[in-house]
C-alpha cells in the first residue's frame, strides 16, 4: 500500500500512512516474477500462500516468513504462485511474460541443465567439472545469475565452489574482498548480501560458508591491476587445491562472478582472459552485450583450458528487471554487512569484543599508492585519528613477515577501529572473537571509505 495524499487547506499535501492493513495476495502464473525495492530503513515481510516460488534460485518453503530489508530484487515462480506480502515497498511490480521462454529467466535453467549433464559426466570420469565465469558491463544481473546457478546446483545436491572476483562487492565477506567458497548447503535468501552470513562465530540456523578470503582493499580490479592479478592467481591456487582433495566439489565445478566490464575496454577485457586463465574456464557467460560476446569469441577462438578443452563462450539476454543501485543504497549494503560481521542479525546475535591496544602493540599497514612504474606494496603506517571507524583485515601471516607476503595473505577475519587516543596512544578496536591483536599483521585498504560510527 503506498501513502495516501490528503489535502488540508493552507498546509498544501499531507502524506498519511493508509489505515487499511498493508497485507496483500499477489498471484503469479508461471514463469512470472515479482519485483521489489524495499528502502534500508523499511521492511517487508513475505510468504508463499501456495504453489512455488524462488528468489535468486534459492527455493522459498510454503508459509515461511521472509523478511527483506535494503534490497531490489525478485521473487520468481516456475509453476505459478499466491505470494502473501506485508510492508511497503519503494516500488513493486509484477512482470508477466505471454510464456515461460519469453522471461530471460528460462535461459538460466537452461544454462543450469546443461551444467548438470557435464557435472554427471565429470563425476563419472572422476575429472573436473564445469569452470563457468560470468561477464557482461555494469548492472547486468551477472551477480544474480551466478547465485541462481550456485542454488540451482545445491538443491541437486552438488557441491559448486563459488567465486567472487569483483571487489565492488563481497560475498560471504566484507566489499573490498575477493574469495571463494564451497557451496554445499541451501543459501539463506534472508542474508544482507544474498549469500549467506559472514562468517564470524556463533551458532546459526543456515549453515555458515567458511569462505577463503583475500583482501583487495579497492573499488575497481583496474586500481591495482597487478595486486588484483596475484590475488586472483591466488584465489585460484587455493581453488584447484579444493578441486584435487575433493571428489564431489572437483565432479561440481566452479562458478566465477566478475567485475562489470565495458564494450571495447581493453583491460577489462585482459583481466577476463586472465581470470580465464587461472580458473581453466571452459565456459564464459556473456550476459547483455553482443559486442563482449563477439569480441570474447574471437579471443578464446583458438585457446584451450590447461585441461585441453575448449572454451565456449555463450551470449545471453539481460533481463529487464535487472535495476540499477545507486551510490548510497550500495553503501547502505555495505554498511549492513559490517554491522552483520559484528554484530550478527536477527538470526543470530554475536557478541564482539572491544579492546584497548598501545600503538606499539600493532603492526599495521596501509596499502601503498599505486603507481606502474615503481614496486609497491604496503607501507608501515603508524596508528593515528584518520584510521577511526575504518575496518581492518587481519591476516593469515606474521608480523614478522615481509610486506609482499603479508598482502598477498588470505584473511583471517576483520576488526573495527571504534576510537583513537593520540595522546595516550591507545586504539579501541571492535574484534569478533576475543584473542591478542598485535600477533597478526593488520592491513588497511583504500576504500570502502567508512561512513558510519558502528558503535554510535
Ligand atoms: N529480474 C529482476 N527483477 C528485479 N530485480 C532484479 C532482477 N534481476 C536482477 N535484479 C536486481 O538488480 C540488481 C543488479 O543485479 P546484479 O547485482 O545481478 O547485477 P550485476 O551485473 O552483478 O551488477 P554489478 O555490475 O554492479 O556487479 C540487484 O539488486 C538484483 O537483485
Amino acid at each position: 500500500m503506498g501513502l495516501a495524499a490528503m489535502s488540508i487547506p493552507g498546509l498544501g499535501q499531507i502524506p498519511v500512512q493508509a489505515a487499511v492493513s498493508s497485507t496483500r495476495t499477489i498471484s503469479l502464473r508461471p514463469a512470472w516474477e515479482w519485483r521489489f525495492q524495499v528502502p534500508a530503513g523499511g521492511s517487508i515481510t513475505v510468504k508463499v500462500l501456495s504453489g512455488t516460488a524462488e528468489k535468486d534460485g534459492v527455493e522459498l518453503p510454503l508459509r515461511n516468513s521472509y523478511t527483506f530489508s535494503g534490497i531490489k530484487s525478485k521473487i520468481l515462480t516456475w509453476h505459478g504462485c499466491e505470494l502473501e506480502v506485508d510492508g511497503r515497498c519503494d516500488r513493486d511490480s509484477v512482470a508477466e511474460y505471454p510464456n515461460p521462454v519469453a522471461n530471460p529467466a528460462t535461459s538460466h535453467i537452461n544454462l543450469h541443465a546443461r551444467l548438470s549433464d557435464m557435472r554427471v559426466d565429470a563425476t563419472r570420469q572422476r575429472r573436473e567439472g564445469p569452470r563457468v565465469l560470468v561477464v557482461g558491463p555494469p548492472n547486468s544481473g551477472k551477480t544474480t545469475l551466478v547465485k541462481t546457478l550456485t542454488s540451482y546446483a545445491t538443491r541437486q545436491g552438488y557441491q559448486v565452489i563459488t567465486v567472487n572476483a569483483d571487489p565492488k562487492e563481497g560475498m560471504l565477506s566484507l566489499a573490498g574482498t575477493l574469495s571463494a567458497s564451497v557451496f554445499a548447503t541451501v543459501m539463506d535468501p534472508e542474508a544482507v548480501d544474498g549469500w549467506g552470513s559472514t562468517p564470524t562465530s556463533g551458532p546459526s540456523t543456515v549453515p555458515v560458508k567458511l569462505p577463503m578470503v583475500f583482501h583487495y582493499g579497492r573499488e575497481s580490479p583496474e586500481e591495482d591491476e597487478d595486486f588484483y592479478r596475484e590475488l586472483v592467481a591466488r584465489l585460484a591456487g587455493a581453488v584447484s587445491g579444493r578441486l584435487s582433495e575433493d571428489e564431489e566439489v572437483r565432479g561440481s565445478g566452479v562458478i566465477v562472478d566478475s567485475m562489470g566490464i565495458s564494450e571495447g575496454g581493453q583491460v577489462g577485457m585482459d583481466l577476463v582472459a586472465h581470470i580465464v586463465d587461472e580458473f581453466s574456464i571452459n565456459i564464459v557467460v556473456v550476459i547483455g552485450s553482443p559486442k563482449i560476446h563477439a569480441d570474447l569469441t574471437t579471443r578464446f577462438a583458438s585457446e584451450k583450458t590447461s585441461l585441453g578443452e575448449q572454451i565456449q563462450v555463450v551470449a545471453l539476454d539481460k533481463s529487464d528487471g535487472v535495476v540499477e543501485r545507486d551510490e548510497a543504497f550500495l553503501q547502505h549494503s555495505r554498511e549492513a554487512v559490517i554491522k552483520e560481521y559484528f554484530f550478527g542479525d536477527a538470526k543470530r546475535t554475536l557478541s564482539p569484543q572491544i579492546q584497548q591496544a598501545d600503538f606499539d602493540a600493532l603492526t599495521i599497514y596501509k596499502l601503498a599508492d599505486y603507481s606502474p612504474d615503481e614496486k609497491h606494496s604496503l607501507v608501515t603506517e603508524e596508528p593515528s585519528s584518520v584510521m577511526q571507524h575504518w575496518t581492518f583485515a587481519v591476516m593469515n601471516a606474521s608480523v614478522r613477515d615481509s610486506p609482499d607476503v603479508v598482502r598477498a595473505a588470505n584473511v583471517m577475519g576483520f576488526v573495527y577501529v571504534a576510537d583513537v587516543d593520540e595522546d595516550r596512544r591507545k586504539m579501541k578496536i571492535l574484534a569478533p572473537v576475543s584473542g591478542r591483536l598485535g600477533d597478526r599483521p593488520l592491513v588497511w585498504g583504500r576504500w570502502p571509505e567508512p561512513y558510519i560510527n558502528l558503535l554510535g
